[in-house]
């Protein structure tokens, strides 16, 4: 066996280290920007192309000369590094565009997510996602994996770090501000309108002959709106715990219902189940699913499942398959949940007396799972 590494290797090796410990600085890169609001300095002042040069930038972000090459220095991070900026200047010829030296940085589909919240309701934003996952509540768990791994109990780093029941018991309870509660639905609020759309235009057979569907841990009731806008003929239904929906209001076909998804959930043809099951253990999952089970009315009816399917094959993929890892952990470390292979999945369904199923990898890591009874 190998007991030494070539003097090429351990270089390589050093990389990868300090590639993997330098990952924290590079997301805190990407806290920063969204602070500064460099996203929505580019879009304001972008000019052919949508560039700004750094020039312009530092301008209009009002940054200090002193604080030049710290504000390159992030900005080529975060164009070269972490592909949130595109660094073209704008088209050759263009009077903008005769300082060789010049840095010039264009929006692409990651920082358009990083825009401030627009007029536009429909549009999509992830700049409160970032700004909830770098919230010192969310944060400070992930000091805790080792106390956590020595722990022969079921207690999540979350619970350890806040001496708390639950993050769900936290978010009712503990959280005398709201802060962290509506951090979390707008999360949820940002991912379902892009989900929504994708699901009504791409999964439009899935609905044929749905008549009611009851979206449970539906939240604020995002993805039902959606479905409730582009199928009128679906009386829609959004279950979620009593504190959740206690203030929201339907309309036409499109209702909410306070209630515990381990208790009862209201009748209906089609039950849909939004980024739910991977919040538990496969105990509360079989649980869940009974229940679901027991609300299908119609034996033609069926459970809409969206979450990930891991693929084992694909977890060496940048993206994709790392983002997938990256979840799994931290469901276990936020809500004692996990992310679940096709096999997996499989044996919780048979588990809850479901007979059949069929995936569609339709939404990037995520897929919808339809199961039927
Ligand atoms: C990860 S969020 C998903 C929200 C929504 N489905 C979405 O994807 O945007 C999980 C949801 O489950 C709800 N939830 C947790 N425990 C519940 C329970 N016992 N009964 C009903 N809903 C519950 C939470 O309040 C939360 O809205
Ligand atoms: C890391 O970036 C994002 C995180 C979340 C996110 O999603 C969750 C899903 C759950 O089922 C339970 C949870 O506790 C959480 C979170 O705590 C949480 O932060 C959501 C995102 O966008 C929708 C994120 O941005 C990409």
């Amino acid at each position: 066996m190998k007991t030494v590494d070539s003097h090429d290797e351990i270089l390589g090796a050093q990389a990868r280290l300090w590639s993997c410990s330098f990952g924290q600085m590079i997301s805190m890169c990407v806290k920063c920007a969204v602070q500064l609001g460099v996203p929505d300095a580019i879009h304001k002042h972008g000019g052919g192309g949508g560039a700004v040069s750094l020039t312009a930038l530092l301008s209009s972000l009002q940054i200090p000369p002193s604080k030049t090459e710290p504000f390159r220095c992030i900005m080529r991070i975060l164009t070269h590094h972490a592909g949130f900026f595109n660094p073209e200047p704008p088209a050759a010829g263009s009077d903008q565009n005769d300082d060789d030296d010049e840095e010039w940085y264009s929006l692409n589909a990651s920082s358009r997510l990083l825009l401030s919240p627009s007029d536009d309701k429909a549009a999509v934003r992830h700049t409160p996602s970032v700004l909830f996952f770098f919230h010192p509540l969310m944060q400070e768990p992930w000091a805790f994996l080792d106390r956590w791994l020595r722990d022969d109990s079921n207690r999540t780093p979350f619970e350890i770090a806040h001496g708390t029941a639950s993050f769900w018991d936290y978010l009712k309870s503990r959280d005398p501000s709201g802060e962290l509660m509506s951090g979390f639905y707008e999360c949820m609020i940002n991912d379902s309108k892009l989900v929504g759309e994708v699901v009504v235009s791409r999964c439009k057979d899935m609905f044929d002959g749905v008549t009611s569907l009851v979206d449970v841990g539906g939240g604020t009731g995002t993805m039902a709106a959606a479905v409730a806008k582009a199928f009128p003929g679906i009386q829609c239904t959004v279950l979620d715990l009593p504190h959740v929906v206690k203030d929201l209001e339907g309309e036409g076909n499109l209702g909410f219902v306070g209630g515990d998804m381990f208790v009862s959930i209201p009748s209906a043809d089609a039950i849909l189940l939004k980024w739910i099951l991977h919040d538990w253990d496969e105990e509360n999952c079989i649980k869940i699913l009974k229940v679901c089970k027991e609300a299908i009315s119609s034996p033609k009816g069926k459970l809409i499942i969206i979450d990930v399917v891991v693929d084992e094959k694909r977890l060496g993929e940048r993206n994709f398959g790392e983002v997938q890892l990256c979840f799994d952990l931290f469901m276990m470390a936020f809500v004692n949940g996990k992310e679940r292979t096709e096999k997996q999945w499989k044996r919780l369904f048979s588990a809850a007396g479901f007979s059949n199923y069929k995936i569609s990898p339709v939404l990037g890591l995520r897929s919808v799972i339809e199961v039927f009874p």
